[in-house]
Order: C-alpha cells, then sequence, then structure tokens
C-alpha cells in the first residue's frame, strides 16, 4: 500500500473509533446493532465495498437498514455485484475488520487481505458504491460514515441513491453491472409493465374476478416500503390497494406492533387494523420490504389472525409455475426437461413440505439466511426459495431464459395465442416481475395478487391449500451462543453433547413432533422451533427444549 494511501486511511479511521468492550459480528445477513455505536462499523464496510469493487471490477452495493429491528437500530448489509449478499468467502474479512481495535490494525488486516485475495490495489484504480437507506433517523449519519470509508479508498466513489427498500438497491445495483437502467422510475416500470402483462393473460372467460376485487390492505411496518407501495401503486391501477402504517409522519412507529416479522410471530393483526377489516385479503412489509406475509383477521377474536406465511406464497408460486410449465411442454418433448428446484429452511412448516412433496416438486434444504436458500435456488433452472417469515424470490437461470425466449418466438411464429405461448409469456412475465437479485416484498405482492387473479382465488381460499401443523417458536437467552454447533441443516445439534439426545426424546412423546434449536444469527439467543399435532402439544414441545437448552448451556 502507497504511503499516502497509507495515511489517508490511518487519518480517516482515527475519526471513527470502534466502541469499547463490544465485539460486533457479520451476523445472517450483515452487521446490526444499536445506531449509536455502529458508525465505525459502517465506516469499515464502506472501506470493504470499495475493495470489492476494485476486485470484482463492479458496482457493489451498500444498504443502511436493520429490517424488522426496533426503530433505535440500524444495520448495514452488502450487495455483490449481481444483485445478491455479499460471497460468503469475505464475511471473516468483514468481521475482522469490523473489531480491528486502531486504525493501525485496521490497515494491517487490509494489506494482508489485499495480498491474500490478489486484489489489484494501488496505480490506477475505480471503484463505485451504490449506497441506500431506510427510513431509520439514524440512517443519514450512518450514511456519512460509509461515504468517508469509501472515500478513503482512493479512486473509489460513492453514489447516493436515497431511500429505498433493500430489494431496490440490489436491483439496482444489479441491473447496473447488467448495464440496464437503474433509476428507480425504471424499476417501477418493470413491475407494473409486467405485472400488466400478467394480467392480460387471464383468460376472461373463466375468472371468479368479482370474488376477489374487493380491496387489499396492507400494513406497511411504518417503514420504507409502505411510501414505496404509494408510488408502484399509480402504476397499477387495476389493483386496489389501501396502504395502512404507510411511515407518514404520526401513523406510528417503525416495526413497532406492526410489520411482517410482528405479524409471523405474534399471529396477531397489527395496529391500525380492526375487527371491521375481519375477512379481508391483508398483507404486511417489513420494515426494509424483503418480506412479505398475508393474513385475515378471524371474526369476533379480537384481531386473531390466519396467517399466510412465506410457505404458503411459495406454495401458490409453486403451483403456479409448475401448471404453466406442464401447459408449456404439453405435446412435444423439450430437448431437456427443465428443473424446477423447491428451497426451504427447517422453520418451513412441515405441511407446506409434506403438500410441495405430494405435487412431485424436489424440495431441498438449507440453513436459516437468505445468501444459503439463494445459493442453492440458483442451481436449477427455476428456483423457488422462501423463509417461513417471508423472505423469498424466484430465481431464472441465464440459460433458461434464453431457450424460454427462443420458444416463446417460436410459438409465436407457429402457434400464436395458444395456450402453450401463453404460458411461455406468463413465465417470461414472472421472470421480469419477481426480483432476481433478491427477495422483495412489493414484486412478490404483486406476483401474489396475479396469481390469486388469475385463479379466481380468495385469501381463504389460498390458506386452504394445506393446513399448518401449529408450531411455536421460543428464543432461550444464554452464556453463549456460539457453544451450539449443528449439522442436517441446521436441524441436529452436534454440540454441546447430550442436548440433540434430550431433544429426540421429548420429540417422541408428541405425534407428528418435531423440533430444533440453533443459535440466532441476529439476536443474542438460542432459537427453538417445534411442531406438533395440537398447539397445545407445539407449546409443551418447545417448552421442554428450551428447558434442556437452559439447563445445559446456562
Ligand atoms: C427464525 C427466523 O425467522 N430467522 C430469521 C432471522 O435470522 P436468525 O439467524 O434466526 O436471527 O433474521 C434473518 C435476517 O432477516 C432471517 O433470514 C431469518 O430467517
Ligand atoms: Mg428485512
Amino acid at each position: 500500500m502507497e504511503d499516502k494511501q497509507r495515511s489517508i486511511l490511518i487519518e480517516s479511521a482515527s475519526r471513527f473509533p470502534p466502541p469499547q468492550g463490544v465485539k460486533i459480528s457479520y451476523g445472517t445477513s450483515g452487521f446490526r446493532a444499536d445506531a449509536s455505536i455502529l458508525s465505525s462499523t459502517v465506516f469499515r464496510v464502506g472501506i470493504l465495498a470499495a475493495l470489492r469493487s476494485i476486485q470484482t471490477q463492479s458496482v457493489i452495493g451498500l444498504m443502511i437498514t436493520a429490517s424488522h429491528n426496533q426503530v433505535s437500530d440500524n444495520g448495514i448489509k452488502i450487495a455483490d455485484p449481481s444483485g445478491g449478499m455479499l460471497t460468503q468467502d469475505w464475511e471473516p474479512f468483514a468481521d475482522s475488520i469490523a473489531n480491528a481495535a486502531n486504525p493501525e490494525d485496521l490497515v494491517l488486516l487490509i494489506n494482508e487481505f489485499i495480498k491474500k485475495e490478489h486484489i489489484p490495489f494501488g496505480g490506477v484504480q475505480s471503484a463505485e458504491i451504490f449506497l441506500g437507506r431506510d427510513t431509520r433517523p439514524s440512517g443519514e449519519s450512518l450514511l456519512e460514515a460509509a461515504k468517508q470509508g469509501i472515500s478513503s479508498i482512493v479512486g473509489a466513489i460513492a453514489t447516493d441513491m436515497g431511500i429505498l427498500t433493500t430489494p431496490q438497491l440490489h436491483w439496482m445495483v444489479r441491473s447496473k453491472n447488467k448495464g440496464t437502467k437503474v433509476f428507480e422510475s425504471s424499476y417501477f416500470e418493470q413491475l407494473s409493465d409486467s405485472f400488466r402483462c400478467l394480467m392480460d393473460l387471464i383468460p376472461r372467460e373463466d375468472t371468479n374476478i368479482s370474488k376477489i376485487v374487493e380491496s387489499l390492505i396492507v400494513d406497511g411496518a411504518n417503514g420504507v416500503g409502505g411510501e414505496k407501495l404509494e408510488e408502484l401503486k399509480k402504476s397499477v391501477k387495476s389493483l386496489v390497494i389501501e396502504v395502512r402504517n404507510s411511515g407518514k409522519e404520526g401513523e406510528g412507529i417503525l416495526n413497532e406492533r406492526v410489520g411482517a416479522d410482528f405479524v409471523q410471530k405474534e399471529k396477531f393483526a397489527p395496529l391500525g387494523f380492526s375487527e371491521d377489516d375481519a375477512g379481508i385479503r391483508c398483507a404486511s412489509l417489513d420494515g426494509d420490504a424483503d418480506r412479505l406475509v398475508y393474513f385475515y383477521i378471524l371474526p369476533n377474536s379480537n384481531k386473531k389472525i390466519n396467517l399466510v406465511d412465506g410457505d404458503k406464497i411459495l406454495s401458490l408460486f409453486a403451483l403456479f409455475i409448475k401448471q404453466q410449465l406442464s401447459v408449456l411442454n404439453k405435446e412435444e418433448d423439450t430437448d431437456r426437461p427443465i428443473k424446477l428446484g423447491v428451497v426451504q429452511t427447517a422453520y418451513a412448516n412441515g405441511a407446506s413440505t409434506d403438500y410441495l412433496k405430494n405435487l412431485g416438486l424436489e424440495v431441498v434444504f438449507t440453513p436459516t439466511g437468505v445468501k444459503y436458500l439463494h445459493e442453492k435456488a440458483a442451481e436449477y433452472d427455476i428456483g423457488i426459495y422462501f423463509e417461513a417469515n417471508g423472505h423469498g424470490t424466484i430465481l431464472f437461470s441465464e440459460h433458461f431464459i434464453s431457450w424460454l425466449e427462443r420458444r416463446t418466438n417460436e410459438l409465436a411464429s407457429t402457434f400464436e395465442g395458444s395456450e402453450q405461448h401463453k404460458a411461455a409469456l406468463r413465465l417470461l412475465a414472472i421472470s421480469s416481475l419477481i426480483n432476481q437479485a433478491v427477495g422483495d416484498a412489493l414484486s412478490g405482492l404483486l406476483l401474489v395478487e396475479a396469481i390469486l387473479l388469475y385463479n379466481g382465488w380468495s385469501i381463504q381460499r389460498w390458506n386452504e391449500l394445506y393446513q399448518d401443523l401449529p408450531s411455536r417458536q421460543l428464543k432461550v437467552k444464554v452464556a453463549d451462543r456460539n457453544a451450539v454447533t449443528t449439522a442436517n441443516a441446521e436441524t441436529v445439534v452436534v454440540k454441546p453433547s447430550g442436548l440433540q439426545e434430550a431433544i429426540n426424546i421429548e420429540v417422541a412423546k408428541f405425534p407428528q413432533g418435531r423440533s430444533f434449536i440453533r443459535p440466532s444469527g441476529t439476536e443474542d439467543v438460542i432459537r427453538v422451533y417445534a411442531e406438533a399435532s395440537s398447539q397445545e402439544a407445539a407449546d409443551n414441545l418447545a417448552k421442554s427444549v428450551a428447558e434442556h437448552v437452559h439447563r445445559i448451556l446456562g
């Protein structure tokens, strides 16, 4: 490293001292903590992003958000050139620089890493980083810290893309690196055009549209998603969407008893909804709009809901895509079978997995965290992944898209307007509607709406695809959550010894029982999940497993 570069780094890093006595770690999706201790982390991630941009010769994204966490928290997520999450190989480096005690140690770590990764550092170099942030008040000063980190690498520039949802920023990074338009207006246009295309392909004669025309009510978690949905609404006139908790001044606090995480975990209507909404199709976004769940309020139930979670969104998508593929390939065999795969985590409700397998689909499991699901889904021609909490998308391989485009053109010239042609057009529209970079509540919502309209289904009909097994999630605070290691997509505890045996004994006591534990990657707790044939049984199983965790880990 040249002296000039070194002194810029030392000087700027000294303005962002790390918090004393706190270890910050790169979690399930980036760094997250109380906003007041994050400026040095964000500054250092700015440096990392610049190095990643130099190495990949591509634009990198930094999103300042703490998603569904409380408003006083914040965090930073990194988008790689494809628009996906930062490559896992770089996570240890992120961890180590975030915790470097002083500017000298920081420079040392950077130097070592540049050599190890053969980053073409020094001389003439350029790097560009797109920055986005959600609506948190701490976002502005953290944005400044990120900019300072970026500009402390010679040749690196930061481009502020403004207040965005996380998936919008990932989409922009992906688009920029593919050489397509990156404006926010282009994002909205792509979504609304492909949605309209799906609408136009609904067979008029057998739609039961009248059944579900009543408006959709969306809980925006008082965050950025509500605001953006108001924008998107303007160009999808065929949908009647009412946005509540939209983040407007005075409407409520970000993620406080609102949002997808609250709705999914509590199975209770968010603030701003009442018994008057009973039976109506409702959806909820999380604080940075990368999660989506649906629900409807049960009448006379004190705002209890039936939750239509990520597993059911996944099932709706998988069923529709499978149907379209079978129409497309009806008469002649294609040159090769199309590989359709579904990716879930251990948190997926067992009933959803059974349902998907009964449809004849290939279902695979990965550890928790979208980075794992996304990577796995990318192995298929069409890979559909969702976490139960509502984060997921559908990935179409480049190879499959090219094949589909060729096929669509062939069909247009031979069987224009045929069912096969329409199925091909629908699949193409889906590939453009659904975010290819990362799970996106806004694009997911439009696809759900399009499929419900196509099927003529109410939310109640959709919910009946299968019945969830009762489940319970608990958190247990322990001395050191990292003492737990797991295997088999986190379903088996390897360490500490004896714990898995204890869980097995509990599980065997309950019909349809299933339970697993794992250390959270975003909170300092052990998570316990249990499923059984009745709610009482699931609650009891979770409780007894939690007791073992407490006994063994203290
Ligand atoms: C059970 C659960 O919902 N876990 C969530 C949560 O991770 P944990 O590692 O469980 O804290 O936050 C992640 C990031 O949003 C999300 O990917 C994941 O699914
Ligand atoms: Mg989120």
